[in-house]
């Protein structure tokens, strides 16, 4: 892991409100660069609203966010959303256009053009593992080929930061295990990527650190080896420590 002092992204006190459901309760979290950073947790616990905070998608929230230092807005700064690339949970793409035509589309609004975004379509395409299926629509896409394209969109103009919500739902085994393997390759060529997930074996198997969500906190936060330590069970899964910490299990749902 690539890591220096200041961290890429930090969270001080950061909370989001809907209306009187507080979904983000004074979050305080540090992403150093490099890392595969999990938040896992289960349904409601906050992931999305956080997620969605960092992306720029919701403004309203309080507390600050600094990126490499600097304050960070990106809700209101076009500059630096553009460090941000977010994988939302519900898919991102027209079924009516190729796989090809999306990634296109997608590449112009994150403002790319010319060569360049011929390359990044073309690299795009290899990293889903879609080439063969450029040019066919994509309404005709298994729910593992959308999700791999979905992922391709995302990071298409090489984010510093890859922010993934749930990126596995409805994802057969095949294009689950393409896309550990893609995002394992954007990580190890220096992305960093944040990644939200109620599934602590993919947490266990792709984060480090991992911070335990509930109600809108951070409750653990380590790696699993050191959130089994934690919780005075160097043996225990993230199910256990999940029980440990919340006295519920993290499959409730
Ligand atoms: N648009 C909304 N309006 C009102 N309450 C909301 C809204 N979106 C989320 N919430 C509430 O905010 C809390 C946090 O939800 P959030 O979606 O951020 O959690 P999550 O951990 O991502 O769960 P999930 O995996 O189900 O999306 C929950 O109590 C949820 O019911």
């Amino acid at each position: 892991m690539n890591q220096t002092s200041t961290p890429l992204l930090e969270l001080n006190h950061l909370s989001y409100h809907y209306g009187k459901q507080v979904a983000v309760d004074s979050l305080d979290l540090q992403v150093a660069e490099g890392s595969f950073f999990g938040l896992l947790g289960p349904n409601g616990a906050g992931k999305t609203t956080s997620i969605q905070c960092i992306a720029g998608l919701l403004s309203q929230w309080s507390g600050k966010m600094m990126f490499r230092g600097e304050p960070f807005q990106p809700a209101e700064n076009v500059e630096h959303r553009k460090r941000i690339g977010f994988v939302p949970q519900d898919l991102a793409i027209y079924d009516d256009l190729t796989a090809m035509e999306n990634l296109d589309f997608f590449g112009r609004l994150a403002g790319l053009a010319g060569a360049e975004l011929t390359a990044q379509v073309d690299r795009a395409l290899e990293l889903a593992g879609l080439e063969s299926r450029a040019k066919d629509r994509t309404g005709a896409f298994s729910g593992g080929m959308k999700r791999r394209l979905n992922l391709a969109i995302g990071q298409l103009h090489q984010p510093e930061l890859l922010l993934l919500d749930e990126p596995t739902a409805g994802v057969d085994p095949q294009s689950r295990a393409h896309l550990f393997d893609a995002l394992t390759r954007l990580n190890e060529s220096g992305m960093t990527i944040v990644y939200t997930t109620h599934y602590m074996e993919e947490a266990e198997r792709l984060c480090d650190p991992i911070a335990i969500m509930n109600a809108g906190k951070v409750i653990g936060l380590g790696s699993a080896k050191q959130l089994a330590e934690d919780v005075g069970d160097p043996n225990a899964d993230l199910e256990t420590v999940f029980l440990s910490l919340t006295g519920r299990s993290l499959r409730d749902e």
